[in-house]
């Protein structure tokens, strides 16, 4: 009897391609486990405009606010550039992140050891590395207004983009922070610009209160968000927990993907409140980059980010660790057989397409679990 129910939406790009190998993986579970997932299918982003003219329906957040948790592929791409921007693709992942409450975004950076070479960066830099960004994602400059552009009169234009900070909405993110750093190597370095930003100097206030108060056993360091990104490029591995807003953790986590090879190998879990009125924890899982337009259609695209954000979603929704690791445990063994996509390839290596990395994971998923 199916009794968790996912809701899959994978969107524009490479988001229908990536979440076909998911799927993959949720068969595997299906056979493997008592109590299977029920999923079902929606619309989001470009897909759901060229369908209804909104970027996700009214529908679809129901059924999203439904489900034990949200399966995401990615949206947007250049096709849409001339719609408005109320409806633009990206829109539709900005009402649910906000009308569900998913406040938490943990975006870990993991770089596994096969793939030290793949890095950008010299190996014994990202060598065992193991970092969690938490970015703040309700909040801030996305979501505060005004944000408009004004035309002046005078042959001029105005373009405003707010960025507003409330104390709850700061005492919980650092909350997330130090609970996650207990459970790591107890250490939080809190990232904004303090030094120009009012909202940067409130945050710094806040966390630090927080850690005073209810984390004093716990180590809180500050970075200036700047040249918290060059430390991030120059010593990655002196962080443990990154906790930021929203604007600076969408960036300072693109880099960090690139410590662990490519943006196609990095995950995220964004969460709600723990003590939701519906009684379960408000959930969606995507990988951390976009629709990759110009790769898709291709079926080049890596699937690990994606296999990978399932793995985080079976640990934190439905509190299967044993299944989320034999399914990060897939994803490292088919790297260590030299089974790579286009964006991780190396000397020696077998070059693979989407649906191979998929089929190559699923199977070391099914032994795992047997
Ligand atoms: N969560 C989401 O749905 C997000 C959507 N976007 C949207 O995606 C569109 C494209 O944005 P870009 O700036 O190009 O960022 P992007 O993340 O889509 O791509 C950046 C680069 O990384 C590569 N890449 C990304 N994912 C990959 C994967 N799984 N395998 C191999 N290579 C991969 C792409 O080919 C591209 O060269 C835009 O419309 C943007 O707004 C951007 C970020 C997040
Ligand atoms: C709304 C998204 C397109 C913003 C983004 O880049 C992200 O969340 O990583
Ligand atoms: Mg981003």
């Amino acid at each position: 009897m199916a009794s968790r129910k996912l809701l899959l939406l994978p969107g524009d790009g490479i988001g229908p391609e990536i979440a076909t190998e998911a799927q993959k993986l949720i068969t595997v579970l299906n056979e493997a486990t008592e109590g299977g997932f029920e999923i079902e299918s929606g619309l989001v982003g470009g897909a759901a405009y060229d369908d209804c003219g909104e970027a996700i329906s009214d529908t679809t957040m129901e059924l999203a606010q439904a489900s034990d948790a949200v399966l995401f592929g990615s949206v947007g791409g250049p096709r849409w550039d001339g719609v408005p921007y109320e409806k633009r693709p990206e829109a539709g992942l900005l009402r649910l992140r906000k009308e569900m409450g998913l406040f938490a975004n943990l975006r870990p950076a993991i770089c596994y050891p096969a793939l030290a070479d793949a890095s950008s960066l010299k190996r014994h830099i990202i060598e065992g590395l193991d970092i969690l960004i938490l970015r703040e994602l309700t909040g801030g400059v996305y979501f505060g207004e005004p944000k408009e552009i004004v035309d002046l009169g005078n042959g001029q234009k105005r373009a405003v983009d707010t960025q507003v900070y409330e104390t709850y909405e700061i005492e919980r993110i650092a909350r997330a922070a130090f609970e996650l750093a207990r459970t790591r190597r107890g250490k939080v370095t809190s990232m904004e610009k303090r030094n120009v930003m009012k909202t940067g100097v409130f945050w710094n206030e806040v966390v630090s209160r927080v850690h005073r108060e209810e984390f004093s056993d716990l180590t809180l360091e500050h970075e200036l968000a700047d040249a918290g990104g060059m430390k991030l490029v120059r010593e990655p591995k002196q962080f443990d927990v990154i906790v930021t807003d929203n604007l600076f953790g969408d960036m300072l986590s693109d880099i960090a993907a690139m410590l662990t090879g490519s943006l196609g190998m990095l995950p995220s879990a964004s969460l709600g409140k723990p003590d939701d009125a519906s009684g379960r924890r408000k959930a969606l899982y995507e990988p951390v980059h976009g629709s990759a337009p110009d790769i898709a259609g291709q079926g080049i695209a890596n699937p690990i980010a994606m296999i990978a954000s399932l793995a985080m979603c079976l640990r934190y929704s439905f509190a299967m660790t044993r299944e989320a690791e034999a399914l990060e445990a897939a994803i490292a063994d088919t790297l260590n057989d030299g089974i790579r996509t286009g964006d991780i390839m190396a000397e020696g290596c077998r070059k693979v397409g989407t649906s191979e990395m998929g089929d190559a994971v699923a199977e070391r998923f099914r032994t795992g679990l047997a």
